[in-house]
């Protein structure tokens, strides 16, 4: 699978030009032609400008390269000894052949049109022909490619609803400034990553985080909920084979970028056997194909489970559980941070007036003080729902509501209110170290212990 430039400007005869040069630039090609003189051409006229070519000069040394190499294109020649160049085509698609391909001919009437058509050749190139004419009709085949894969994934997200976790990770609290912090490390690595935390806490803005942050940032971030396709479809939508998911999957299509598989727990034993061969080998048969092709994937997990409960009741492979496990980024519970809700608040007021095209709402010291005592099962998405249904109502909910202001005052309550959040914030920005608050504070250590006992922290 290619890696995805912006796609180029259709070219004519011209010089190759810029734009066409920066999509060359990520495309490996295998040349295919019994001709020596013509493969010559071919590899010095686009070798410089590709990231990869290769030659066979037979049908038998081109299936052996394909067996072993990814290739995002395969120019080849029609006429050759043996074997057509589209009867070797239509076999290869047939073996498990992902690729596109340009058909090299001197004739084309048009049953071999039709023919190539058929065995899914992109474009014919008439023999014989300039450089610039094989070039552009390279860039182009690769424009089409990008197009229909960046359309793909797109719907794909579209229909799995995935929009909602997109943007950044919001925070200034002394926790998320440790997940940034081990993000950045883990950036640059090839190795797989686990995310887990309560629901809402922010385990998939965190993986998006990561790929922004990685020299994938350009290529697909592929998010797939295990919990919300139906086990039976699961392995199609992945490694592809018949129907919506298309022949080759989500998997070759993420191909170059990331994968996130949310809720892992979920995966089906025999998703999860695959998964593993897939992790380990880096190749995939895709739809089930003879041929396994490499695959070059930066995996992401996540999950709210309990990893360890699932092995013991034999739901999910120990093995693949240590093959996912290297990395692991354990996202804390929005109570534990509560440092970062008037950020996040302000934050979703601004995004949801602008998107619901209604006025902001004030949020209140009164009712900052009343998000800090709330325990938040629901995390941060909670807090967005929350207030993207005030803004909806025009009013911040009874319960949240800033008592202060509309009863005149309890001055005993908000005092009680600003000490709780003043010593959470302590204890947060000394990493939940009890004693070291205390110290911090200048009051004792049971103190602080008896706080958080009635607060239930
Ligand atoms: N730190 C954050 N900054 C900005 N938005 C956040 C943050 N954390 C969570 N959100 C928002 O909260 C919602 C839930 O986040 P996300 O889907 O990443 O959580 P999750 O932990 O993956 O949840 P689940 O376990 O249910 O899949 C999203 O709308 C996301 O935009």
């Amino acid at each position: 699978m290619p890696e995805e430039p912006t796609p180029s400007r259709q070219g004519g005869d011209d010089a190759p030009s810029g734009g066409i040069g920066r999509v060359l630039q990520h495309v490996s090609v295998l040349v295919v032609d019994d001709e020596p003189g013509m493969r010559n051409f071919l590899v010095r006229t686009l070798g410089p400008r590709c990231r990869r070519v290769e030659a066979a000069g037979s049908a038998e040394e081109a299936s052996r390269l394909l067996d072993v190499h990814h290739f995002d294109l395969v120019v080849l020649d029609n006429v050759m000894p043996g074997q057509s160049g589209l009867d070797w085509l239509a076999e290869q698609r047939r073996v498990g052949f992902f690729a596109e391909a340009i058909l090299m001919t001197a004739y084309a009437d048009l049953e071999t049109a039709i023919h190539a058509l058929r065995v899914g050749a992109a474009d014919f190139v008439l023999k014989p022909f300039r450089s610039n004419q094989i070039l552009n009709a390279v860039a182009r085949c690769m424009d089409q490619r990008y197009l229909r894969r960046e359309n793909f994934l797109l719907k794909y997200e579209l229909r799995t609803d995935r929009m909602a976790a997109q943007g950044r990770l919001i925070g200034r609290s002394p926790r998320i400034e440790a997940i940034r912090k081990t993000l950045e490390r883990l950036a640059p690595l090839p190795t797989p990553v686990l995310f887990t935390g309560e629901s809402g806490t922010g385990k998939e803005i965190a993986a998006r985080t990561l790929h922004a942050m990685s020299d994938r940032a350009d290529k697909p971030f592929v998010p797939f909920n295990c919990a919300a396709t139906s086990p039976d479809r699961m392995a199609a939508e992945l490694f592809g084979g018949d129907g919506a998911a298309g022949r080759d999957g989500l998997l070759l299509n993420a191909s170059g970028g990331v994968m996130l598989l949310d809720e892992v727990t979920e995966l089906p034993l025999p998703v999860q056997a695959t998964l593993l061969r897939v992790i380990e080998d880096n190749r995939i048969r895709p739809g089930a194909s003879e041929r396994e092709v490499p695959l070059n994937l930066r995996f992401l997990f996540a999950t709210n489970a309990d990893l360890e409960k699932a092995m013991e009741q034999g739901r999910f492979r120990r093995d693949l559980f240590h093959r996912i496990n290297v990395l692991r980024v354990e996202m804390p519970p929005l109570r534990e941070r509560v440092g970062d809700i008037a950020e996040l608040a302000e934050l979703f007021v601004g995004k949801f007036a602008r998107q619901l095209g209604v006025p902001p709402l004030k949020l209140s010291e009164g009712v900052l003080l009343n998000f800090a005592r709330y325990r938040w099962p629901g995390n941060v998405r909670e807090l967005r729902n929350l207030i993207e249904r005030s803004l909806i109502l025009g009013e911040i909910p009874p319960e949240f509501a800033d008592d202060g202001e509309r009863a005149g005052g309890e001055p005993t309550e908000s005092l009680h209110a600003v000490e709780r959040q003043h010593i959470l914030s302590v204890l947060e920005a000394c990493g939940g170290n009890r004693a070291e608050a205390a110290r911090r504070l200048g009051v004792s250590r049971k103190t602080i212990d008896r706080k958080c006992a009635m607060w239930n922290v």
